[in-house]
């Protein structure tokens, strides 16, 4: 177990890009990337974080030459029609529900308990959130995200305490945290971090001969940095509440656009 640091500690990883690398060597790079706060910018209403056509064609370049997997907390189809590329791999529901080229698919095994709890708590929150202005309730294949950003901050703790009252009522849902979103997902031990090596493992990414780098910027991709901290590199996008496991910051989406690029300037 490596000690967390909080991402103000960290090296930016364009001032030491060299040290970049230097680490990655003459190992094969793979690119796991989160969506949201990292490839493009946070902003109010979900449905309008569209992904720039400048970070669609870097992203669909560098896919020619390297696995690329998106791993995000979105449901996998809202994923994909915003990246809209082939080439990729799509992890939605923060990986419950993955596809990708040559025909890859994997849904977790509990999706037959799990789908109509999930369906059962969408369904009580809508009613029980439904005169709060702002809440957004969100439904993922294998999970629901409450939104309460534009919510009036005298009601924020009810928003919270309503999904706690549906999550009390449902064993197999846990409570998950995020920007201005709380999630219930299916209590289970699967998680970015989980996906993330299963890819490793589907691709044959053998470890002494790879290096996956991850980047993110939220709580959840707190676990994919733990996931590789041993054998390669998590990259945190601006900051959160907590400590984190990544390894070197970038400031902004802005320079995850601008690491994107080098590396790509890099590769070919
Ligand atoms: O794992 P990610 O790809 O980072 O997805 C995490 C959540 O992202 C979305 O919500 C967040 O971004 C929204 C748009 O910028 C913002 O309005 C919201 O406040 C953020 O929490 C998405 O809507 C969620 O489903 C994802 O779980």
């Amino acid at each position: 177990m490596h000690k967390k640091k909080t991402a103000e500690e960290l090296p930016n990883l364009l001032e030491n890009i060299e040290g970049f690398y230097n680490k990655l060597g003459n190992k094969k790079l793979s690119l796991f990337l989160d969506y949201d706060g990292t490839l493009t910018p946070i902003v109010s209403n979900p449905d309008e974080a569209k992904l720039s056509e400048k970070n669609k064609n870097i992203i669909s370049e560098l896919s020619k030459l390297i696995p690329i997997a998106i791993l995000s907390g979105r449901d996998r189809k809202d994923l994909k029609s915003k990246v809209d590329i082939d080439s990729v791999i799509y992890a939605g529901s923060h990986g419950f529900d993955i596809t990708g080229p040559n025909g890859l698919e994997m849904e977790h095994e509990s999706k037959a308990d799990i789908l109509p709890t999930l369906d059962q708590a969408e369904e009580e929150l809508n009613e029980k959130l439904k005169n709060i202005d702002g809440v957004k309730v969100e439904r993922k294949k294998y999970a629901i995200a409450v939104h309460y950003r534009n919510v009036n901050e005298d009601h924020i703790d009810l928003v919270k305490n309503t999904v706690d009252e549906v999550l009390d009522q449902q064993d197999s849902l846990k409570k998950g945290g995020g920007k201005k979103i709380v999630e219930l997902k299916p209590a289970i031990n699967w998680h970015k971090g989980r996906a993330l090596e299963w890819l490793t493992n589907h691709l044959d990414l053998d470890k002494q001969e790879n290096y996956p780098v991850f980047i993110g910027d939220d709580l959840t991709d707190e676990d994919g940095f733990e996931a590789i901290q041993d054998d390669g590199m998590g990259i945190i996008v601006g900051a959160h509440s907590e400590k984190t496991a990544a390894s070197y910051k970038l400031q902004d989406t802005s320079q995850v656009t601008e690491f994107l690029e080098q590396l790509k300037r890099f590769l070919d």
